[in-house]
Parts: C-alpha cells; structure tokens; sequence
C-alpha cells in the first residue's frame, strides 16, 4: 500500500540575517507566527498523511504551544533540529514513515496548494522536483578581489526554492551519505544530485519568498494584505 506524503518543514535556524531578537519563523504576520502560516497551507491537503516541524531544542515546547492554539495537532508533530538546516532535515526525514517527502521552509509561508500540487506530480513521474523561479537579474562570477571572472548565459539559471519533493528512501540515502563525507549543500536537492540522481524543476512563484533580510517583512506584510483582499 502507498504510504502517502509526508512533509518537513524546517524552522530551526537562528535568523542572523535577519537580526531581531526573536528567531524570525517566530515573528508575528498578521498576529500569527510566521511558521503556523506556512503549516497551515500543508495541513489544509489531504494528499499530506504526515507532517513534521523541526525546531530549536529549546523552541519544542513552545512550538507545541502554538500548534495547539491553531489547532494543528492532530496534523503536525514537533521535533528538535540540528546546527545546520541539513541537520534539521535529516531529524525530519527519520521521524516519517511515508514513501514520498516535501522538505519546505518554515519561513516560506507564501506557498500555495497549487504549487505543492505541481512539485508533487513531477516528482512521481521523474523521482524528484524542486520549485525554482527564472533568475531576473544578469548574474556574474566575482573573485576575491571583486572582478569579473565570468557571467553565465541567464537562460539557464533559476534561482531555487522550496517545497522541494522526493522519494523518501532515496533522499534519506542521499542525507546519510552527505553525512558520512562531511558534505554540506544549500538545499536538499543538491544532496540528490551527488547521488546522480535526476532533479526536475516545476516554475513557481516569484512571491514564494523565504523571510531572510529586514526587507523581507516589509514585502511579507504587503504580500498578506493582498492575500487578504482576494
Ligand atoms: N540549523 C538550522 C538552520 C536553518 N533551518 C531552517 O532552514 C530554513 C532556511 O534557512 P535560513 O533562511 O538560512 O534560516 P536561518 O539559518 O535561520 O537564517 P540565517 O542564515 O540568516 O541565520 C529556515 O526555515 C530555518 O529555520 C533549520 O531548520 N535548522
Ligand atoms: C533551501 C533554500 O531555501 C533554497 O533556496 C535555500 O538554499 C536555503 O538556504 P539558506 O542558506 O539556508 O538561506
């Protein structure tokens, strides 16, 4: 029997960039946490059988907290990261028992069903898919000495997001042997493709941004304002 869709949403980080007191995937939008906007698009999809959220060890309880207030229990469980977001991924990985993953973002909380929807399908069909979005701006190779050294031809570069989906096996290989050659990458599918496997890119949202820098809140808030109107 098909054992479904689990996701991984992770929200352990610290926010240096951002650089509030408060770790960003805690910040209020709208008066909600950052991080219940960005479960409660997951736990609103009956294809998802399982969810878990990966926080700081000292956040869990907390989290657990909010889970309640926003009713997401029976949906999401809360479990402590690592020091790097792949750490905390991977804590994520072992808790599910499902056959397929989403690793998405805590502080990514413009997501959408039809979006999730589209990473989902290209994964079944091709084993794994990432959300990406065409890079805008001309992108260039810059030294320690800051020149030029080279400026890739734009139309095959996208810039990468998440959810990212896989089969959960075949990504948990990818984790545990990133882990035993000290490989560290920037997002999951990096990990997939050392392991040769295929990685399809599903066109998202320019609007599914991750909350990094201070500019970023001013943007989200914009962003819900209009969610709200619709
Ligand atoms: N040890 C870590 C580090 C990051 N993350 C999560 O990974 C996502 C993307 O990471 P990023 O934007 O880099 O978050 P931070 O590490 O918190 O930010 P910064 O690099 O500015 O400190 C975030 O949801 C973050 O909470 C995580 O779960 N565990
Ligand atoms: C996974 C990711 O969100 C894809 O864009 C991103 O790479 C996370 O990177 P960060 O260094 O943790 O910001």
């Amino acid at each position: 029997m098909d054992k479904g869709w689990g996701v991984v949403i992770v929200a352990a980080g610290r926010g240096t960039r951002m650089g509030t007191t408060e770790s960003k995937q805690f910040l209020l939008l709208q008066d909600k946490p950052v991080f219940i906007h960005t479960l409660e698009v997951f736990a609103a999809m009956d294809e998802v059988s399982e969810m878990v959220l990966v926080t700081g060890a000292a956040d869990v309880e907390r989290c657990q907290d909010w889970v309640k207030e926003y009713r997401l229990e029976s949906h999401v469980r809360v479990i402590p990261g690592g020091k790097e977001r792949q750490h905390s991924v991977h804590e994520g990985l072992k808790a599910l028992g499902t056959d397929w993953v989403l690793v998405h973002d805590g502080v990514r909380p413009f997501i959408n069903r039809e979006q999730i929807m589209g990473c989902m399908k290209a994964a079944m069909s091709g084993g794994a898919a990432v959300l990406a979005v065409p890079v805008k701006d001309t992108i260039k190779q810059v030294n320690a000495e800051g020149v030029v050294t080279a400026t890739p031809d734009r139309s095959s570069l996208w810039s990468i997001q998440t959810p990212q989906a896989f089969r959960l096996s075949s990504l948990l290989i990818a984790y545990e042997s990133a882990d035993r050659d000290g490989f560290l990458g920037t997002d999951d599918a990096m990990l997939a493709e050392r392991q040769g496997m295929s990685v399809k890119v599903v066109e998202g949202s320019y609007t599914n941004i991750k909350l990094t820098t201070p500019e970023d809140l001013e943007y989200a808030a914009f962003l819900l304002k209009g969610e709200k109107k619709r």
